[in-house]
């Protein structure tokens, strides 16, 4: 292997409390919001096709212009303890909020530029109250940040010059003081959420991204990071220059989704998805796909399957308020997660591979079998392996009568289980002395 300084500093999962802790709540809420839910995707009558969050590069909107939006920033309808309790109610165990997005508006008041919520008409500090609600409703708060700043005056996407060399210097001295002060403000976060990382002038420095996690795990330790924010010496992201994962979880999932446990090797990852095909930011105009709750319940529930957790992303308006489609969603998967939730929370893979009918998730010796696709047999077949027995079946707490038809492998009949809707079927499990440790071997 190649000897580096920056690499991966350590091999397999964290086996931390924090992050045991992180795994087990499977299911969290993005939230993005900023000066770009003013434009809301169009100007001048003109719809912006791209991000909505990234209507400032659209040439359409003149960045003289976009850079004066925070004079009408005044979410007047703004209520975190509406926001925290509409989520928990939703079941997301943590919530990612952008504290700075790519635009370089801060929702704090920082003390190391003036482009924040204090420059704006609502002048008060946006992410304290956000974090103080979430918190009281038992919800963890995660950080996003973005290393990119279009604001900055030091920001460069690459060092040509040794002028750019000198900017550049200024700009990482501030992006340490901005966390630095993040941490020190709102001391109850889990983690950083790191976005922007992409351009030459990071990517060429793993150096500084290095020392930079080690200086906030330092500050502030039991930190979560994920892989996003590193680069190694020779400019490898993610994955160091031997193929070992940086950060303390893979994060480069977003808006996809794994489809087999060797697509994750075994690593922690997450993965992070909007509602409509491509929105993170709040766009008037949603065009293409828009998700469905039973879809988004798959994809919750897929990640679980395999070892990952699952984020949902929300654009909340200029005002502060949710648009209709999302609200439904969070109502929707909400009223799943009240009855199902236990497939989901403290849940991991099974290692029974992935099953016509959907997937398996395991917690301990209960076996969760969650069906979305119902045979026309009626049977829902299963194969246990070897020295594993199964104790019972249930679904919604009533028992099922599992149906022997080889060894090991039984049909479970669907019964009048719902067609509406994904449902849940628990097998209580117990394995053989001396069977297989802590995992399930894959069925033979
Ligand atoms: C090409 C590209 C750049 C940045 C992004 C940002 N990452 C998401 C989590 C959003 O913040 C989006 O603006 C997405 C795609």
């Amino acid at each position: 292997s190649i000897p580096l300084q920056h690499g991966a500093h350590r091999s397999g999962n964290r086996t931390d409390a924090d992050m045991a802790r992180w795994r087990s709540l499977r299911f969290g809420q993005f939230v993005h919001w900023g000066l770009y839910a003013i434009a809301g995707g169009e100007w001048n009558g003109k719809i912006y096709n791209g991000a909505a969050e990234w209507i400032r590069s659209w040439k359409e909107m003149p960045t003289a212009v976009y850079d004066q939006l925070y004079k009408q920033f005044n979410p007047v309808n703004y209520h975190p303890e509406q926001w925290a309790q509409q989520a928990k109610d939703m079941g997301a165990g943590y919530m990612i909020i952008t504290t700075k997005h790519h635009d370089g508006f801060c929702l704090w008041p920082s003390k190391y530029t003036r482009y924040t919520v204090a420059a704006s008409p609502y002048k008060k500090d946006i992410i304290g109250p956000m974090v103080e609600a979430y918190n009281k409703k038992g919800i963890d708060v995660y950080l996003y940040f973005s290393i990119i700043d279009w604001n900055h005056p030091d920001w460069r996407t690459s060092l040509k010059t040794p002028a750019d060399s000198a900017a550049y210097k200024r700009f990482k001295v501030f992006v340490k003081n901005q966390l630095t002060e993040l941490l020190v403000k709102y001391p109850t976060v889990k983690g950083f959420w790191f976005d922007g990382t992409w351009d030459d002038s990071w990517k060429n420095d793993g150096a500084f991204s290095d020392e930079l996690e080690q200086y906030l795990q330092k500050l502030h330790p039991g930190l979560i990071i994920g892989s996003r924010l590193r680069a190694d010496e020779r400019g490898a992201r993610h994955f160091d220059s031997n193929n070992h994962l940086m950060g303390d979880y893979e994060q480069g999932w977003e808006r996809k989704l794994p489809e087999q446990p060797a697509d994750v090797h075994g690593n922690d990852w997450e993965g992070v998805m909007t509602i409509p095909e491509n929105q993170w930011g709040y766009h008037a105009h949603w065009l293409g796909h828009i998700k469905s709750s039973n879809e988004l319940i798959e994809m919750l529930v897929k990640s679980t399957s395999l070892g990952g957790n699952f984020v949902l992303n929300f654009g909340p308006k200029a005002d502060g308020t949710f648009r209709s489609e999302e609200v439904q969603r969070m109502q929707e998967i909400g009223n799943w997660m009240k009855v199902n939730g236990s497939a989901v929370y403290g849940a991991s893979e099974a290692g029974l591979g992935k099953p016509d009918w959907g997937y398996y998730t395991r917690r301990g010796d209960s076996v969760f079998m969650v069906v979305f696709n119902v045979p026309v047999s009626g049977n829902l077949r299963v194969k246990l392996p070897a020295k594993t027995t199964l104790a019972e079946a249930s679904a919604s707490g009533q028992p099922v009568t599992p149906e022997l038809i080889g060894k090991n492998e039984y049909f479970i009949p669907v019964g009048n289980a719902p067609r509406h809707a994904p449902f849940v079927i628990l097998l209580q499990t117990s394995r053989a002395a001396g069977a297989e440790g802590g995992h399930f071997e894959k069925a033979k």
